[in-house]
């Protein structure tokens, strides 16, 4: 793959647009098309040279086309090849037809096949231009290769998977390995796309990377090359003022701990000082339980306000085990025009009163960052988590753009949007960060990056990213603790 193209997102229309320009600049399409089924054949031999017989299922448009490109090679490699066809061959166009033409092999009805011990299936019915839920005759085809357990490798995307979504348009094939050309699409990142790729390979089929990269958006892959340049190296001269201090809200007496994860977390991430802000009957709870964290006793908005005289105290977090009600409203907008990190109780305080809140963070000059998981994310933005046209990337955009902070939409597939409609998603948690206290951890580790002066986009993408990295360290048996010990230094 190209080095340049790694941690480009392309969506399929994107993709349509690059496919033209392509054209437009004098590249032949037939070309194109060829090199990509060359590399499907590539793979089929390479990762099943065992296969008894690889049976390739073409569709009607030019993901088909590929497929017809790839039996003809396998072919002329010697293997045992079978090929069907959904909807007629006759019906084709352009360059499928003309890749038709060229394949010497039969080609018989999908409804025909019958899976048989050593097949492997190559998986060309449909790809970027998967455009309404799958056709009756696939869904019989899909669920027998799914039953006979027989291994797919998908052209593009596994047939089912929408590639701008990577929701399931009825029901998809899962591939073993998947075979994208060019750049990774957000299908192929985004749940449940993600998991029914298997391998994702992304062949470089020959456009010029300067066509792809001037047509992709502003939506990439959360790696260090999307923030990387603001998390920098520690000054030798530096003191713990100088990486911020950050404040984190404690609740009540009998909801601490989540906010000491969060402060113990914005320790370990980078901030010089973390204090515990405390309400008077949890300071003894807390008391006992800290140690390089500082504890300061604050119990109403004129406590705070004294407090924020100092300006040195520069970034947030609020929301961990706070509380739901008007004290975490109050506290929150007085903290906006700081750096803050607004998660769990603090986000579902303002369930009823958000206007107030994205007012605030679209004329305080401060920076808002926003952690909210599924639940938390429909509490805030319903309309926005109801509008099942959306992906979870312009779920995610939407609601950066109407609150105007920056979102980290949680999951499996992690979402960062800034108002701006840069995005991240994410692809390096394991799925045993789902563990109690996880997510606090996380808005921790945003609250060091902000108190270390990142801009609130990248410190929520590094977090994020950080995050997934603890998580893959601390192995699978982690809890929040362990999680914390394993924060990767930035890098
Ligand atoms: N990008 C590149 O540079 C290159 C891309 N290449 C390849 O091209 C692929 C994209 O090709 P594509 O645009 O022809 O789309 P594809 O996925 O074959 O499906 C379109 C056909 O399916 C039909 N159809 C759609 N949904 C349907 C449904 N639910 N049920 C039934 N029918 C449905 C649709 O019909 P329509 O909606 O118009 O009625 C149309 O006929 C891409 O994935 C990659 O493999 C390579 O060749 C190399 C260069
Ligand atoms: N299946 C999963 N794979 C990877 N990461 C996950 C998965 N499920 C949850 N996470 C991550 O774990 C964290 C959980 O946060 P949250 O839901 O707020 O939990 P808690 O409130 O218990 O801390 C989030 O960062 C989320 O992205
Ligand atoms: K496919």
């Amino acid at each position: 793959m190209l080095d340049a193209l790694q941690n480009v997102l392309v969506t399929p229309a994107e993709m349509t647009a690059i496919d033209k320009a392509a054209a437009d600049s004098g590249i032949d399409s037939f070309t194109l098309m060829r090199s990509a089924g060359m590399a499907v054949s590539a793979a089929a031999l390479r990762l099943f040279p065992e296969a008894l017989r690889f049976v390739v299922l073409c569709g009607p448009g030019n993901n088909g086309g590929d497929g017809y490109v790839a039996a003809s090679a396998l072919a002329d490699g010697g293997a045992d090849v079978a090929v069907f066809a959904l909807g007629k061959p006759e019906a084709l166009k352009g360059d499928a037809a003309r890749a038709q033409r060229a394949c010497p092999l039969s080609v018989q009805p999908l409804i025909a096949y019958e899976p048989q011990v050593g097949d492997v299936v190559i998986d060309a019915l449909f790809g970027a231009g998967l455009a309404r839920d799958l056709p009756e005759e696939a869904y019989e085809t899909i669920e027998r290769v799914s039953e006979g357990r027989i291994p797919v490798i998908a052209v593009d995307l596994p047939s089912g998977v929408d590639g701008r979504t990577g929701e399931v348009r009825g029901t998809s094939f899962t591939a073993a390995h998947t075979v994208t050309f060019m750049a990774r699409k957000p299908g192929h990142l985004l749940m449940p796309g993600r998991v029914r790729c298997g391998a994702l390979e992304v062949f470089d089929i020959g456009i010029p990377a300067r066509l792809v990269s001037e047509r992709a958006g502003d939506l990439r892959i959360n790696t260090p090359a999307a923030w990387g340049s603001h998390a920098s190296a520690l000054d030798p001269a530096t003191h713990k003022y100088r990486r911020g201090h950050l404040g984190v809200l404690s609740g009540g007496s009998l909801s601490t701990g989540a906010a000491r994860l969060s402060a113990a977390a914005g320790l370990a991430a980078g901030a010089g000082l973390v204090t515990l802000v405390s309400p008077a009957e949890a300071l003894a709870v807390n008391a006992s339980h800290l140690t390089a964290v500082m504890l300061r006793e604050i119990r109403d908005t004129e406590d705070l306000a004294t407090w924020l005289k100092d300006k040195r105290v520069n970034a947030f977090v609020l929301g961990p085990g706070f509380g739901v009600g008007k004290k975490a409203r109050d506290f929150a907008l007085m903290l906006c025009d700081r750096a803050l990190v607004l998660d769990a109780d603090g986000m579902t305080s303002f369930e009823k009163a958000r206007a107030e809140l994205f007012e605030r963070a679209a004329n305080s000059g401060g920076r808002l960052v926003m952690t909210p998981h599924e639940g938390e994310f429909a509490r805030l933005f319903p309309e926005i988590a109801a509008d099942a046209a959306l992906s979870k990337i312009e779920k995610a955009q939407a609601a950066a753009r109407l609150s105007h902070a920056v979102i980290v939409y949680k999951g499996p597939d992690t979402v960062v949007a800034a108002p701006s409609g840069r995005a991240v998603v994410n692809a390096n948690a394991p799925p045993s960060l789902a563990t109690a206290g996880s997510g606090d951890v996380l808005a921790g580790i945003v609250g060091a990056h902000l108190a270390q002066g990142m801009p609130a986009f990248e410190a929520a993408a590094a977090a994020v990213w950080r995050h997934g990295e603890a998580g893959t360290r601390a192995g699978r048996g982690m809890t929040a603790e362990t999680l914390i010990e394993n924060i990767p230094p930035l890098p």
